[in-house]
């Protein structure tokens, strides 16, 4: 089951959860709309035979797919790659991630710019709204593997906050203040 929690600012490590003090957890429902964060569970052991994944794959166009296992020894330029991972960036299009094995935190940020946490395990599908500046780290357990989807032609490209000149940001800022729904 998913957990979402407002984070510290005052991060030592990143793999921990790093609460408020006391904890402050979200629903699924406030997550999304406090931030058009989308989230599906999923059975982890009978997503490939069920038809759900399916379902949402084929409602939302989103035909391409791949696998990504992010662990010390599977995941080439490894350090690098989490670098990047956590500084806080956005993107063009949706990032669409569904965990299959591990596990690890996506951070999101709400419109008054707070550092919402959601925890990711087997079954867990996020789809991060485009514009929306984010971040992913590993956990203590240093090991994640994810299904990746994308609508077309995949673009990883972050870009780096700030890019608030960018269409895609002023796009999800007035879909921020319209209200999710
Ligand atoms: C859980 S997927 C690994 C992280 C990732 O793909 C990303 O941040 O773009
Ligand atoms: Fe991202």
């Amino acid at each position: 089951m998913v957990r979402v929690w407002y984070m510290t600012n005052d991060i030592i490590d990143q793999r921990l959860e790093n609460h408020l003090d006391p904890p402050s957890y979200l629903t699924t429902d406030e997550l999304y709309k406090s931030t058009g964060v989308e989230f599906f569970l999923l059975n982890a052991k009978t997503y490939d035979v069920d038809g759900v994944l399916d379902k949402i794959r084929k409602d939302r166009g989103y035909n391409y797919e791949d696998q990504i296992t992010c662990s010390k020894e599977c995941l080439p330029d490894y350090e690098n790659k989490l670098k990047s991972f956590f500084t806080e960036h956005l993107h063009t299009d949706e990032e669409i991630r569904f965990i299959v094995d591990g596990s690890g935190y996506f951070d999101v940020r709400d419109g008054d710019d707070r550092w919402i946490r959601i925890e990711v395990v087997p079954g867990d599908m996020i789809v991060i709204p485009s514009g929306i500046y984010h971040r992913f780290t590993l956990d203590m357990k240093n090991y994640v593997i994810a299904k990746r989807y994308f609508v077309g032609e995949p673009v990883w490209l972050p870009y780096n906050r700030p890019s608030d000149e960018m269409d895609v940001r002023k796009n999800y800022l007035r879909k921020l203040s319209e209200g999710f729904k």
